[in-house]
């Protein structure tokens, strides 16, 4: 039986974790995922994504220990491999994927937010590494993506002692850009995704690909990125339309969304 439900809503997907009792990547689950993100960024009818979990409790409270504990050590790296894999192809969809963190989100879990574009959390979400406690270490991304969203510091404060933190001290961190009540988490993900949704397909995908890319390379390297890629927007047809419709005082009306090529 599926562990994940995916809608649209317009042009917004959304992706929910539905593996109760605590969201725990399993190596099925770890594939469902996949498949739905590659499905997702191949359709070109979504502009945005929302990753959450149903329920309050978890978000996703990390890889399946039950699952690990029966895995021999030999097999151990296909799951690895598979989870490095998925939150990889997270960040490679070419439209931004909102993160909405509505409860416990450790070790995986963390991982997998962290591949989203951006985190929001509800007031009840805590966050953390805590693989330590086990004897293992992050293995999905965290010792990469952690210092780079909070710094080496923060970031080695929670891997090496496997607390974990609440949602005003993760927003502290730089983890998630906005906290809201529970009741109020999916509206404000929804309404983030539909916003950006609405915004030129073309500059929204241009922009995180800037940004992506960027991230790997020196900063010149990365202006250049920018460079080429603003120039390619700026001669687009929703450019065009866009300082237009400034000028005339009026909604921008964008176009479709650019037919990605598999780079
Ligand atoms: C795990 C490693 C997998 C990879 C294989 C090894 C390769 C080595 C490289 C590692 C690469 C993998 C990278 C990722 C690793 C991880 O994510 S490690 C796991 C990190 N997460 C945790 O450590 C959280 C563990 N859980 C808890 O701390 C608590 O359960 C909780 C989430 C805070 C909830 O506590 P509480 O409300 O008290 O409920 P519990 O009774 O503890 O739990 C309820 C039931 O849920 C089960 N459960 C909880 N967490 C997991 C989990 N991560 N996987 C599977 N099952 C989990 C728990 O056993 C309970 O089940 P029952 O006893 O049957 O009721």
């Amino acid at each position: 039986m599926s562990q994940l439900r995916v809608g649209m809503d317009g042009a917004v997907a959304t992706v929910l974790v539905d593996r109760p009792p605590v969201n725990a990547l399993s190596t099925a689950l770890l594939g469902e995922l996949l498949a739905a993100f590659e499905a997702l960024d191949r359709d070109p009818t979504v502009r945005c994504v929302v990753l959450s979990a149903l329920g309050d409790r978890c978000f996703v409270a990390g890889a399946d220990i039950r699952e690990a504990a029966e895995t021999p050590p030999d097999r151990a790296s296909e799951r690895t491999a598979l989870g490095s894999q998925l939150m990889r192809r997270i960040e490679s969809v070419a439209v931004p994927v909102v993160a909405a963190i509505n409860g416990l989100c450790l070790g995986g879990g963390c991982e997998l937010a962290m591949s989203a574009d951006l985190r929001i959390a509800s007031t009840s979400a805590r966050f953390g590494q805590p693989e330590i406690r086990l004897g293992i270490m992050p293995g999905f991304g965290g010792t990469q993506r952690l210092p780079r969203l909070i710094g080496v510091g923060p970031a080695l404060d929670l891997m090496l002692t496997g607390r974990d933190v609440d949602a005003a001290e993760a927003l502290r961190l730089g983890l998630v850009s906005r906290v809201v009540a529970p009741e109020e988490l999916q509206q404000e993900a929804a309404s983030i995704a539909a916003e950006i949704a609405g915004r030129s397909a073309t500059a929204v995908r241009s922009i995180k690909a800037a940004v992506r890319r960027g991230l790997d390379l020196p900063l010149d390297a990365g202006l250049s990125v920018e460079f080429e890629l603003s120039n390619a927007v700026r001669t687009s047809a929703d450019a065009a339309e866009g300082l237009r419709a400034f000028l005339e005082k009026r909604p921008p009306l964008f176009g479709q969304a650019p037919v990605r090529d598999r780079d």
